[in-house]
């Protein structure tokens, strides 16, 4: 594993705040996905908190990112080697990258290095992060709140599918509190900074 440290930011006076990793997608979403993006940025860097993130320019996850570093937020970029460049074409603001072997990795050091996950719409890469953080809920091997933030409607469909197992007998309810979907940027960062109940598997 590599890491690249980018200058670090003063910020005099600033609470040193909670690291908050974001999944969502690289690339372009909806007006109503890319203001969400924008607006988490914009929590998170004037609440004095770090973000953790793919490290990408280019989507929702470059909106992100410029916001929060717009608003003064330390970032950390993680990245596997392999996607380092792809996703580099559309400059990214000025962060700490870590770049990883592998995509396995990636997520451990995401896991690893944040206290709350918040999930904005994405495709394939957002929804298998999203995954894996309720499986690891789920199985107990950490308790950090999730949240899910609709915009516009994204997570409706993950919902029914887990509605759906459950509802055909392939597996039990769902632990309440296991995640929280909410409805604006300021619900989802309100639910992330909460402590999250342990969940007995
Ligand atoms: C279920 C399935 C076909 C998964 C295969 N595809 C993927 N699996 C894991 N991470 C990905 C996948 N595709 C892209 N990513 C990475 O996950 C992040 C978000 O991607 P996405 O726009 O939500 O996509 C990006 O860094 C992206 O490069």
């Amino acid at each position: 594993m590599t890491t690249m440290t980018a200058p670090t930011r003063s910020s005099p006076g600033r609470p040193s705040g909670t690291s908050i990793a974001v999944f969502c997608g690289a690339r372009p979403g909806t007006p109503e996905a890319v203001a969400a993006a924008r607006e988490i940025g914009e929590l998170i860097g004037t609440g004095g908190h770090r973000l953790v993130y793919g490290g990408g320019g280019c989507g929702l996850m470059g909106e992100l990112a410029w916001s929060a570093w717009e608003n003064g937020a330390e970032i950390l970029g993680v990245t596997p080697r392999f996607l380092h460049e792809r996703e580099r074409h559309v400059a990214a603001p000025p962060q700490t990258v870590r770049i990883t072997d592998t995509m396995a990795e990636r997520k451990r050091v995401m896991l690893d290095e944040s206290a709350a996950f918040i999930a904005l719409a994405g495709g394939y890469g957002t929804l298998d992060e999203v995954l894996d953080v309720i499986g690891l809920t789920y199985l107990a091997v950490h308790h950090k709140p999730l949240v899910l933030l609709q915009a516009d409607g994204e997570w409706d469909g993950l919902v029914e599918v887990l509605e759906s197992l459950v509802g055909s007998g392939y597996a039990d309810p769902l632990p309440t509190g296991l995640f929280t979907v909410a409805g604006t940027p300021e619900h989802a960062m309100k639910y992330a900074l909460e402590p999250c109940p342990a969940v007995t598997p």
